[in-house]
């Protein structure tokens, strides 16, 4: 309960256990009656232009790196213009200057900040004191995914207590309301959508040539992340890629965070193990970590999401261990759904999936339906193989 008491502090970023930072943009709400297109052979799903932009004929040079926002644990987000995102990202995926920053680096010092931005000065329950621009007309990061959720998450803005303030002051306990309120209305009907979008959803309708499946499960840290990631390669065979673990083991470190005592991870050095690991070309892992945002687009074939109540994932975190400003951050980072949010983000809406994991009951429920989804990709991928086969004449 107390991540309410700092609901207004910026949602930074740990590594290797705490969370990220305040993003700059927030989609659009996913469209609530999107219909997933009927199970299909990969090929039959593959539209030609796609197939061009981003098949094997040009292999890496369409890659969308999407590591641009390579400062997790500073308060400051600095985005990278996409016209220099494109333009490294030709450079065959090999790692793209946008990878030369490391995660958990310092960011920009020196610059003065405003108090508050403009939103903030009538909001004074929630305003965002470590604005990430100098402008005060500018919306704070924090700001802007509040106007962009607090209809999603509330119902409506009228309704939210945080909201209320602003024509006039609160005559209950803020913590109380917020406590009461059923702020999970919205996400369990999304819920409902992304699992009808698992479970019926082709996988991923891009030509590839991989034979096995990518998928990255991600989350703040403790919501189960391993958890799933175990269970899915127990029954299906494909690699548990902790990439805590592996950044470790292949030198991708770079340094310490010692605010959240975690180690900063490089995402340069980590994508090219990841390379070099053969993952976009022979496919079949499990990528588990808490950011998602830095794979190539055409290394994955499925991101899920995986998420907890924040008071569930409050009492998972306190048994850990975790407390002060990392349990605040992580707290904070699972309220305002940052993680969620960065998978939209960077990866097409169809192949990003939202998976509640308060109960044992989730967790089994879940990894039935990820285990159903690799084999369809299975039977779709060995179908592709055999058009291919009779296409090209042989036996
Ligand atoms: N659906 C669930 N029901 C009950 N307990 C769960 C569930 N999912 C995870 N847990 C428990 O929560 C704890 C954290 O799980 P896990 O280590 O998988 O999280 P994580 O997201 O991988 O964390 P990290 O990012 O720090 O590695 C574990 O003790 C696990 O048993």
């Amino acid at each position: 309960m107390q991540y309410i008491d700092k609901l207004v502090d910026e949602v930074r970023i740990c590594e290797f256990g705490a969370l990220t930072h305040a993003k700059a943009a927030v989609p659009e709400p996913e469209a609530e009656t999107a219909v997933p297109n009927p199970p299909a052979s990969i090929k039959s799903k593959h539209p030609p232009a796609e197939d061009d932009a981003e098949g094997e004929n040009d292999e890496e040079t369409s890659e969308s790196f999407k590591s641009t926002k390579a400062k997790r644990s500073t308060p400051q987000v600095t985005n990278q213009p996409v016209s220099q995102k494109d333009d490294e990202d030709e450079n065959d995926g090999k790692t793209s200057k946008v990878f030369k920053s490391k995660r958990a680096k310092p960011g920009p010092k020196g610059q003065p900040k405003a108090d508050k931005c403009a939103h903030c000065l009538n909001q004074e329950y929630f305003c965002d004191r470590n604005l990430s621009s100098n402008d005060s007309n500018v919306p704070c990061s924090k700001c802007r995914r509040w106007n962009k959720n607090v209809d999603k998450v509330w119902g409506k803005r009228d309704s939210h207590p945080i909201f209320r303030p602003c024509l006039s002051l609160p005559t209950t306990n803020l913590k109380e309301e917020l406590l009461l309120t059923p702020r999970n209305h919205a996400v369990a009907q999304s819920e409902h959508q992304n699992q009808y979008k698992l479970n019926h959803n082709s996988p991923r309708a891009r030509k590839t040539m991989r034979q096995q499946p990518n998928i990255v499960i991600t989350g703040t840290p403790g919501v189960g992340k391993s958890t799933h990631a175990e269970a899915v390669a127990a029954r299906t065979n494909l690699t548990h890629l902790t990439i805590n673990d592996f950044a470790r083991e292949r030198g991708c470190l770079d340094g310490h965070d010692n605010r959240l005592n975690s180690a900063i991870v490089d995402d340069d050095r980590l994508l090219d193990a990841l390379t070099a690991e053969g993952v976009k070309e022979k496919g079949g892992y499990i990528i588990d970590w808490h950011a998602c945002d830095l794979y190539p687009e055409s290394w994955i074939d499925l991101v899920v999401v995986v998420r907890a109540d924040v008071e569930v994932l409050q009492k998972r975190l306190v048994g850990r261990g975790y407390e002060g400003e990392k349990l605040q951050e992580n707290i904070d980072s699972e309220f305002f759904q940052v993680l969620l949010e960065e998978a939209r983000e960077s990866y097409e809406e169809e192949i990003v999936v939202e998976l509640k994991s308060d109960e044992t009951g989730d967790l089994d429920a879940n990894v039935e339906r990820i285990v159903s989804w690799v084999e369809t990709w299975r039977t779709n991928r060995a179908s592709e193989n055999e058009d291919d086969d009779i296409e090209t004449g042989a036996t």
